[in-house]
């Protein structure tokens, strides 16, 4: 099961053998627990193992393999994050993707180097959403071929970007591009922020930390203001675009291929979130098969409460959801590496493609993660809301990806537009011009869902009610936009009205796609154990799935109310086929103790042992008189006695 979760025997291999190695490195591992820790007791911890994986990283994993990287980041420094997050995640990509091959050869190789750390500066004060209306401005002096950069205004301080605060002396800063008074838009610029012997902020360089976040706290997500800074014009990064000394502009082939790391992101993020999903549900698996409370049976000792219906109905569905996040994550950064190479090759038409399914994705997998997660927490009853289960952090940082990489209902929004351009094909009779992503709208389906009435159907039933729901709601939405504007309405006035229900339109599209992904990966199984288990799994999803937006189907009649019947005995069936495997279904994800960072769900089960211990081990009982109790409380019940 280890290798369908990581894609292959050699990759589950690889992270035992990488675990083993940490597990023997002391020096790597958390030198007391990391909810015990101040924000700057945690930035320093982090600095330190990161400066020594640096050393070591050669010994432990193959550093130019990203999974293994990844694994050995949860497993060493863990979710909330590094003094080098966005050097990974975003600046080296936007490097790699954006500059010249001449620039590359100049920055990339100090950036994978560790000699400079950079980030990528986008959002600010006033504007995150809205890159048309950035403030900051990079404007062209032609006498001195240098680039300006300036923040007119307190809105226009770059406000958010991930270790600009504190770590990074470079960064990729996105500015609006002025030249001879003409706005290009925004573009992206390589910029040094400060001194690299000093650390200290370069003249014109206003930077730091913007304070405390609901989580991800090592990260220093900070604030950056110029005035009038300069950097020389081939600063730009110029593989898509180029501006000649004379102040020749030429622009890139497709008009947002500088967004590109944005993409990125937002194909890599979908496995990281079912990694936490599955990460929030190991511990309270494991607990709920710890932990025993009341009886069914009057007449029999307590159960396990794992074995509540409602416990299993609270985690079973999003295990389900991890393991389907974690395929259609895996088919997406392929697609991904594909389209990007294609890019560099100059063939940028695959890319509205990309964009419409990574902003779907990024948008519902974020959401129903940051849901199973918070079950998870709720699960664990009074101890998932201790930090010795971990869940909250977890949460916390997951949830952050509702956020970042564009706002889920914004990023629904640009799916959206995929969709009603796809609906108008349809309406005009062009069906054959659509994407493979986008097929099933111009297919004609039958009346009625057949889903209990062909029982040896695999799940093609089940594909078709997602497809049938899918196409109806994309086109309802697109015939009420289309309405609008006939009768008078501005575009956007329209759009706007329409937007909730586009966006509806644009989650039933995505969770058909989650669907399709889980069936394409079961049905490549071979081995029939594991192929056992993850139908066993897929059924109750498909089940679960389709309960959850009944009343789109049952709207038009395609499916009835015995249908729904049918479906919900469906879910009750398989959340009792799964209990016996819950436990391993989590275990074959391999956490260890060190990356999850739980008490309560540690393997060894021993929960109220490691609950008792950890709870000891907390800074304010290292003494059993505080000192605010003798400061403040004992005098004042001293004086209410009196
Ligand atoms: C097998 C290997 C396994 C490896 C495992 C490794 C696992 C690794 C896991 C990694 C986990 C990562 C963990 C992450 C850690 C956390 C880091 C957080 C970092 C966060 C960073 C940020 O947040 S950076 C800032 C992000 N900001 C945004 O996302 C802003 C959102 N806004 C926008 O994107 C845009 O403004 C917009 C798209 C909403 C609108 O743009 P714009 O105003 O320019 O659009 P227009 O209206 O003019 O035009 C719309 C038009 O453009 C098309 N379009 C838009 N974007 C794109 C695109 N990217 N590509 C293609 N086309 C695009 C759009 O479709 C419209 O087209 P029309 O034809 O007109 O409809
Ligand atoms: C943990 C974290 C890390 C981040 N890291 C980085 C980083 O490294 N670099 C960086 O540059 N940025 C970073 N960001 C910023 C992030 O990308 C933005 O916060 C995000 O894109 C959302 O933009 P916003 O804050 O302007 O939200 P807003 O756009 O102001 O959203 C507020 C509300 O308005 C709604 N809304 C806005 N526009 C529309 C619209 N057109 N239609 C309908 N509704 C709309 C949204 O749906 C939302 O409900 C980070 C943010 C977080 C939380």
């Amino acid at each position: 099961m280890a290798a369908q979760i990581w894609g292959s025997e050699k990759r589950a291999r690889r992270r035992r053998e990488i675990s083993a190695k940490i597990a023997q490195m002391p020096e790597l591992h958390d030198s007391k627990p990391l909810p015990f820790m101040t924000r700057e007791e945690k930035i320093m911890e982090s600095a330190r193992k990161l400066t020594i994986l640096t050393e070591k990283m050669g010994q432990i994993i193959d550093p130019t393999d990203p999974a293994e990287l990844y694994h050995l980041n949860n497993e060493v420094l863990g979710l909330e994050g590094n003094p080098m997050a966005l050097h990974g995640v975003m600046f080296i990509p936007a490097l790699s993707a954006q500059a010249s091959d001449e620039q590359q050869a100049k920055w990339l190789p100090r950036a994978l180097r560790r000699e400079i750390i950079g980030t990528y500066a986008q959002t600010e004060l006033g504007h995150g959403t809205n890159l048309q209306n950035l403030e900051t401005t990079a404007t062209y002096d032609l006498a001195t071929q240098e680039f300006v950069l300036h923040t007119p205004q307190i809105t226009a301080l770059k406000w958010w970007p991930g270790n600009l605060g504190k770590s990074s002396n470079y960064a990729v800063v996105v500015a609006h591009m002025i030249i001879k008074a003409k706005n290009y838009g925004p573009h992206p610029f390589m910029v040094q922020l400060r001194d690299e012997k000093t650390h200290e902020p370069l003249p014109g360089i206003t930077i730091g930390d913007i304070g405390p976040k609901m989580a991800y706290n090592i990260v220093d997500n900070g604030f950056l203001g110029f005035n009038k800074y300069r950097i020389p014009r081939t600063n730009l990064l110029m593989r898509h675009t180029k501006v000649e000394a004379d102040g020749t502009y030429i622009k890139p082939p497709h008009a947002k291929i500088n967004y590109s790391a944005m993409v990125h992101v937002r194909a890599y993020m979908l496995t990281g979130q079912a990694i936490m999903l599955a990460s929030a549900l190991n511990i309270a698996t494991r607990y709920s098969s710890v932990r025993r409370q009341g009886q069914i049976d009057k007449s029999q000792p307590e159960v396990k409460v794992l074995e509540y219906q409602t416990q299993q109905h609270r985690l079973f569905p999003s295990i389900a959801r991890a393991y389907a996040f974690q395929f259609a994550g895996a088919e997406t950064v392929k697609l991904y590496e594909h389209v990007l190479k294609e890019m560099k090759s100059g063939n940028v038409s695959l890319m509205a493609d990309l964009h419409a399914l990574t902003s779907g994705l990024k948008s519902v997998v974020t959401y129903q993660t940051g849901e199973g997660i918070e079950q998870a927490r709720m699960a664990c009853g009074g101890h998932g809301y201790s930090m010795a289960s971990y869940i909250s952090e977890i949460y916390g940082v997951a949830i952050g990806g509702c956020t970042y990489e564009g706002e889920n209902m914004v990023m629904l929004l640009q799916l959206a537009r995929y969709l009603v351009k796809s609906a108008a094909l349809v309406k005009s009779g062009q069906s054959s011009k659509l994407g493979p992503l986008v097929a099933y709208l111009g297919v004609k389906s039958e009346p009625t869902s057949l889903i209990d009435r062909i029982p040896n159907s695999g799940f093609t039933e089940y594909v078709k009610t997602f497809q049938h729901v899918s196409k109806r709601q994309t086109l309802k939405a697109a015939d009420m936009f289309f309405g609008l504007m006939e009768k008078g309405e501005k575009r956007e006035i329209a759009w706007n009205k329409c937007s909730v229900e586009l966006n509806r339109a644009s989650r039933l599209h995505t969770r058909l796609f989650i669907v399709e992904a889980f069936v394409r990966r079961v049905n490549e199984i071979a081995d029939i154990r594991i192929k056992e288990a993850l139908t066993d799994l897929l059924h109750l999803h498909v089940n679960y799935e389709l309960l959850d937006i009944a009343s789109y189907a049952l709207e038009d009649g395609f499916l009835s109310a015995s249908q729904l019947d049918y479906i919900r005995d469906q879910v009750y069936l398989y959340l009792g086929k799964i209990r016996p495997n819950a436990v391993s279904l989590l275990d074959s994800w391999e956490f260890s103790d060190i990356e999850l960072r739980s008490v309560l769900g540690r393997r060894d089960g021993n929960v109220y042992e490691n609950l008792f211990k950890w709870a000891k081990s907390s800074p304010l009982n290292k003494t059993d008189v505080l000192s605010s109790v003798t400061q403040y409380l004992k005098p004042m019940m001293e004086k209410a006695r009196l």
